[in-house]
This record gives structure tokens, C-alpha cells and sequence, in this order.
């Protein structure tokens, strides 16, 4: 046993999250942090193009329509895609922290079906920061920022260095990222010495 606690609401000895002075100011679009991202990525033709903002304090929303391909049962959004967008959402939380974390768990709620062509609105914060875990949560709701709310997750990230991508990712990949001036700038941006 790892003696590994698997609660996601932060530790009493958690901090608050301090929002950094570089982040994007609330409101600023936050762009894809990978243009080949499942999540969020411009070129890639399968994805969701989850579009997110900047938001007050460590804060994030996004928006993601649901399209034909991301049917499970006829007329509704898989429950995979709709965590892959809350997950995504959560993971946009990173560019307000600056330090570059993964998803180590991620608990969903499914509240309520989601149409096909539905505008989901999504939100999220983080709630403590445990030295390099990052407690985080968000909700996802129908329509508008005050639809019925369809989905909502709990989440831990875990800080890693820039190591963990070039380390565990395939070559192909990595090296196409950084001959991208663009991904480099994105990693270089981030980089933390732990
Ligand atoms: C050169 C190219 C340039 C590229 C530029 C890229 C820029 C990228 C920028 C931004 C990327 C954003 C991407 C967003 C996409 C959306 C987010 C995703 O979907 S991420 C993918 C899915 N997630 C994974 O693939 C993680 C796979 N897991 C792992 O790699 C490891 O398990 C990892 C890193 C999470 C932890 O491994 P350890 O060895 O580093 O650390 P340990 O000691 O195990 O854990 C640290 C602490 O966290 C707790 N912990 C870890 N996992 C936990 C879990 N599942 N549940 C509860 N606690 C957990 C542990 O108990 C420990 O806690 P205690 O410090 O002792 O208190």
C-alpha cells in the first residue's frame, strides 16, 4: 500500500493558490498550450478546440460544443469527452499557477444528458496547493455560464518538470514541438527548477 489518500478536497495544511504576477489578466483568451492537443489543440481534426479564458483570481472558464463525433448514445455526448473537456479546463488552470502539472486523479459527476450541439460552459478553480499537488475543481454547465449544470469534477494535478514530456513522450512528437517556436515559447514560459 502507498498510504496514498485518494480525497480531493485539499489537506488542512494546503495553502491558498497564489495567482501569478505574469499570468494573463481575467478575460484574456489563453490559446492552445499544444496545437496537436486532444483537448485543446487547433490542429488536431479530432478534438474538442476547447476555447478558455482567464478568469479572476486562479480561475478559468471555457466554452465547447458538442459535436456529431462526440456521440455515445444517439444525440448525446459521450461521458469520456465531456470529463476530456473538464479535465482540459482544469488543466488551463496551469497558465494562471505557471508551473506545468498532470492530472493524477479526476472525479466526475454526470448530472445531467448533453444534447449534441449543446454550448457547454465550463469554469474552474483551483481550491489549495499541497506542496506539488494542485487541488482543483469545476463544474460545466448547459447553454450559458448560468445554465443547468451537466457536469462538475474534482481533481488533483501534480506538479512535473518539462523532464516528464521529453522523458515519457515519443520522439516524433517531441522533436516536432521544439523545432515549433511557438511550443517552445510555451515550455519556456513554464519551465520550473524543482
Ligand atoms: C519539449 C516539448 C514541449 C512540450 C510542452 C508541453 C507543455 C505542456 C504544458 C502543459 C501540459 C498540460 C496538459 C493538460 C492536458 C490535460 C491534463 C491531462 O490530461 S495530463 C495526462 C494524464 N495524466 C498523466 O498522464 C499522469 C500520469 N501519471 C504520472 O505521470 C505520475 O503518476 C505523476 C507525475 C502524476 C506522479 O508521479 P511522481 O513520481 O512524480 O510523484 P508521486 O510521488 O507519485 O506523487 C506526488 C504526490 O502526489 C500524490 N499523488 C500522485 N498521484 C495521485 C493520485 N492518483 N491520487 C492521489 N494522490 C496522488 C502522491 O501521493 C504524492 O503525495 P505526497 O507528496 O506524498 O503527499
Amino acid at each position: 500500500m502507498s498510504g496514498r489518500t485518494t480525497a480531493l478536497t485539499p489537506p488542512e495544511d494546503a495553502v491558498p493558490p497564489v495567482r501569478h504576477p505574469d499570468a494573463p489578466a481575467p478575460g484574456e483568451p489563453l490559446g492552445s498550450h499544444y496545437d496537436q492537443c486532444f483537448g485543446c489543440g487547433e490542429e488536431q481534426p479530432h478534438g474538442l478546440r476547447l476555447a478558455a479564458t482567464a478568469g479572476e483570481g486562479v480561475s478559468v472558464t471555457a466554452t465547447f460544443t458538442v459535436r456529431p463525433a462526440h456521440q455515445g448514445a444517439p444525440g448525446l455526448a459521450h461521458g469520456g469527452v465531456l470529463a476530456t473537456a473538464l479535465d482540459e479546463t482544469l488543466g488551463a488552470l496551469q497558465w494562471l499557477l505557471r508551473v506545468i502539472a498532470v492530472t493524477g486523479r479526476l472525479e466526475t459527476d454526470f448530472v445531467r444528458p448533453v444534447p449534441v450541439g449543446t454550448e457547454l460552459h465550463l469554469e474552474a478553480r483551483v481550491t489549495g496547493v499541497h506542496g506539488r499537488k494542485i487541488y482543483s475543481t469545476a463544474t460545466g454547465r448547459i447553454g450559458g455560464p448560468d445554465g443547468p449544470v451537466a457536469v462538475r469534477a474534482d481533481a488533483l494535478f501534480i506538479e512535473v518538470a518539462i523532464d516528464h514530456f521529453i522523458d515519457n513522450g515519443r520522439p516524433e512528437e517531441i522533436n516536432a514541438a521544439l523545432a515549433d517556436p511557438d511550443q517552445v515559447r510555451v515550455a519556456r514560459a513554464f519551465e520550473v527548477n524543482p
